[in-house]
């Protein structure tokens, strides 16, 4: 397992982990909250946001963008989104057009939210490795509420998380530590047994702003410089997150 830290852990990072002693049925994450990014941590959504991004540019005449150029602001939402493409497209955005785009962007979105949209690999078999472990879990996300829940639905995977908090859940979104002890709270967790997963800064600063450790997924949407130095750990697949990487993070 190649896991790179960049924050003094309270434990050695090097040599064997401490070892917990466990009571007869106890398991290792029995009290833990494992809280998950959305778009682009455990879900590849940026195929179903480049169709809705489409069908916005063609109703402006505009020509159809890639894949690849919208993946970087794919965990930004709409409005991120619609903005860098009118840019590449060297034609000015102004409010009014901007609201009315991202309202047909989001409308477009929610009846095709899962069409190309697919789990990243391993992400399945993390669920299951977390749960099976004793831990709850949770998903905290800037998209709203309803589209997570109606993403989450389609996929067959809403009832694994015991909170699922959008931007429009509190009033506060992430960074905004508020989202994310919220998430927490609602899933009947507790702070200081937490750890948030996620591939940008926008989680890693809300974590850190709550003194939780995170992990941040190095092949996500944006994994920029900044991220990976904020994180206690980077993982470049979902394989690397194992309940004794968990477990030492969060004790
Ligand atoms: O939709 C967004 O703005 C980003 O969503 P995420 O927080 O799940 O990455
Ligand atoms: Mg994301």
């Amino acid at each position: 397992m190649s896991v790179v830290r960049s924050v003094p852990l309270a434990r050695p990072v090097t040599g064997p982990p401490a070892r917990r002693t466990l009571a007869k049925h106890e398991r290792a994450l029995d009290g833990a909250t494992v809280v998950f990014d959305l778009d682009g941590t455990l879900v590849d959504t940026a195929p179903d946001l480049t169709g809705a991004l489409n069908h916005c540019l063609a109703s402006a005449g505009l020509s159809a963008t890639t894949l690849d150029s919208v993946r970087p602001q794919a965990g930004h939402g709409a409005k991120a989104m619609l903005t860098a493409a009118y840019m590449r497209a060297d034609r000015p955005l102004g409010d009014a057009e901007l609201t009315e785009q991202t309202a047909r962007f989001l409308a477009y979105y929610g009846d095709h939210i899962a069409v190309s949209s697919t789990l990243f690999p391993g992400a399945l078999a993390t669920l299951d490795r977390m749960a099976d472990a004793g831990a709850t879990l949770a998903v905290c996300t800037n998209k709203t509420e309803a589209l997570a829940i109606r993403l989450l639905r389609e996929l067959r995977l809403a009832d694994r998380f015991a909170a699922i908090c959008g931007a429009d859940t509190f009033m506060a979104r992430k960074p905004d530590p508020v989202h994310l002890s919220g998430t927490i709270a609602l899933a009947g967790g507790r702070i200081d047994c937490a750890v948030m997963i996620g591939d940008t800064d926008t989680d890693i600063e809300a974590a850190k702003r709550l003194g939780l450790p995170s992990i941040l997924l190095g092949f996500g949407y944006d994994a920029d410089r900044i991220a990976r130095e904020k994180a206690t750990a980077v993982v470049s697949h979902f394989d690397e997150i194992d309940v004794a990487l968990v477990d030492r993070l969060i004790r």
